[in-house]
């Protein structure tokens, strides 16, 4: 469970980009954020990650208040999340195993045990025939997939991201709808900041609306 309570961000120089926001998403809910460019979408989604701290109000997941702990606890509880974002910060001078692989790496897992596991969740977005090529010969919907395969490697509860189909043809958005759909559909709580309307319409009782950084709808 996710609760937000009147969160506030002000970045350096005043401006208010989320402002007084509360929302409660249940576990294994998928929530959209949506709103104008400016909203605060990118801020609200960096502020539930963790990714920023708010200016005020407080963050609760799963029954830990975030906003009271330590820096150096963030790491701990970053694990609970996947991150997708539009911008994937893919490493290009790895194959797609090897992506998928390292936050594995970093978890200190057996490398037989994370080669099994990263090729479970390439897999899962579709790309095992793809684990040895290089990310830069991928198309825009493929490297989208190979992200959400490294955001959900670690096996998140929570799956975050950030106009995952941002970039992508009506077709490949299709695809990474329905792979969020799939994780949704097994339990995981998925909060997706999008302007894509086939998601709006699908999701739609479930759709925050940021203008200037306040909740609409
Ligand atoms: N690091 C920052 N420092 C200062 N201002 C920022 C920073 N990041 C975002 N902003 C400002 O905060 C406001 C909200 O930005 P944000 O990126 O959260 O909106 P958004 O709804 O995600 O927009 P878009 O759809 O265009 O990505 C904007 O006015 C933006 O210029």
């Amino acid at each position: 469970m996710i609760e937000a309570s009147n969160l506030t961000k002000r970045y350096p120089g005043g401006l208010e980009a989320v402002r007084d926001v509360s929302f409660r998403i249940e576990a294994g809910q998928m929530v959209l954020i949506t709103g104008h460019s400016g909203a605060g979408k990118t801020t609200l989604v960096k502020l539930v990650s963790t990714i920023e701290r708010p200016t005020a109000g407080s963050l609760v997941v799963n029954g830990q208040n975030l906003t009271a702990l330590r820096r150096s606890a963030m790491p701990h509880v970053r694990r609970h999340f996947g991150l997708v974002f539009q911008d994937q910060k893919l490493l290009f001078d790895r194959c797609a195993l090897d992506n998928v692989l390292l936050p594995l790496q970093i978890a200190g897992l057996q490398r037989r045990e994370a080669v099994r596991r990263a090729q479970a969740a390439l897999d899962k977005v579709g790309l095992l025939a793809r684990e040895k090529a290089n990310p830069i010969a991928l198309s825009g919907g493929e490297q989208q997939r190979l992200a959400i395969a490294r955001a959900v490697v670690n096996r998140p509860t929570v799956l975050i991201a950030d106009e995952p189909t941002g970039n992508l043809d009506s077709e490949s958005a299709a695809e990474i709808l329905e792979i969020f759909a799939d994780f949704h559909r097994v339990g995981v709580t998925v909060v997706v900041a999008t302007h894509d309307q086939t998601w709006i319409e699908r999701y739609h009782p479930n759709v925050l609306r940021l203008d200037h950084g306040r909740v609409v709808a």
